[in-house]
């Protein structure tokens, strides 16, 4: 079955408000997509229909071609984490993931252990005594080891402390290359996570601002510094992120194509062509009035 989810005018709203906005987009198998967005942009309601947690008011959410709402068949092909609430889990930590593995075809109790002895969790340990970033570090364990095609980490790292999350990402990447599947992060960590995504979406007021692979996104944004008539004139037709000024040198951050011939003229002209992180994009591309 080819793990393709397909998104067609997708709206959903609460009340009169959209949460999601005519969003059309495809995600392909095997790829880790990092979703980012400001709070309140829609992250969490776009992935609770690709779990199946609600049904979208217009449009359509396809998987593997398919319908995913009340469709036990593909929703064993999606694992959708999120963090839960574990304070009635009286269950100790093997229990538990004894439990999970009873319906997750791929779950890998093996590595299971290993994720536990790298988290240092408590396997006898009842859930709900675990601190909230020990509770993270089971979400991942799950998310890890149930080895679904569709992966959904919803800002797993939730009260993780710095070690704990750059473990949960090299355990991803390492994890990734010897079972690829289709990963779905969504966070507002841009700069520690970014070096995990293949591609990105941003998420913006409900609505999907822009999609593109990592590498092309980060060549796309470009800071111009240099004499302010001068770069002025050079970011006259360009999208133009922000503008800061000293004196008579100003920098300004521009989103988009930049030809090696506008490159040479630019460089010429004294001009510095620098690069600019996600994070910046983030930042620029999703402000604006409340
Ligand atoms: N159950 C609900 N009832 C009414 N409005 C809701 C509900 N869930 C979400 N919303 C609204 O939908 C919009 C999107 O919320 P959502 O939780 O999807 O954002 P998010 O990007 O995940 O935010 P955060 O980063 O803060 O978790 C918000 O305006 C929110 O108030």
């Amino acid at each position: 079955m080819s793990m393709s989810l397909e998104v067609k005018n997708l709206s959903l709203q609460f009340g009169n408000s959209y949460a999601l906005k005519d969003m059309s987009f495809q995600l392909n198998e095997n790829k880790i997509y990092g979703l980012i967005g400001r709070n309140g942009a829609g992250k969490t309601s776009l992935l609770s229909l690709f779990a199946s947690f609600r049904e979208p008011t217009s449009g359509t959410v396809k998987i593997a071609g398919e319908n995913p709402f009340e469709n036990a068949r593909i929703m064993q092909q999606v694992n959708f984490i999120f963090n839960k609430d574990y304070k009635d889990e009286s269950d100790s930590l093997k229990n538990y993931l004894e439990s999970i593995s009873r319906y997750r075809p791929n779950f890998d109790m093996d590595y299971a252990n290993h994720l536990v002895e790298k988290f240092k969790l408590q396997m006898n340990k009842p859930i709900k005594e675990f601190s909230k970033g020990m509770q993270s570090a089971v979400n991942v364990t799950i998310g890890l080891a149930s080895r679904t095609p569709i992966t959904i980490f919803d800002e797993a790292y939730n009260g993780m402390d710095a070690p704990t999350r750059e473990m949960f990402y090299q355990q991803l990447l390492e994890d990734q290359l010897e079972h690829p599947r289709m990963m779905i992060l969504s966070t507002h960590l841009v700069s520690e996570m970014e070096h995990l995504f293949d591609e990105v979406l941003f998420l913006n007021k409900g609505e999907l601002i822009l999609h593109e692979e990592y590498e092309t996104l980060v060549t796309k944004g470009t800071s111009i510094t240099g004499a302010a008539e001068t770069v002025d004139a050079f970011v006259q037709a360009k999208k133009q992120l922000n503008t800061k000024q000293l004196g008579n040198t100003k920098s300004v951050m521009i989103y988009g194509e930049i030809s090696e011939a506008e490159r040479k003229a630019a460089q010429a002209n004294g001009l510095e062509l620098g690069p600019i992180s996600l994070q910046d994009l983030f930042i620029h591309l999703t402000e604006g009035e409340e």
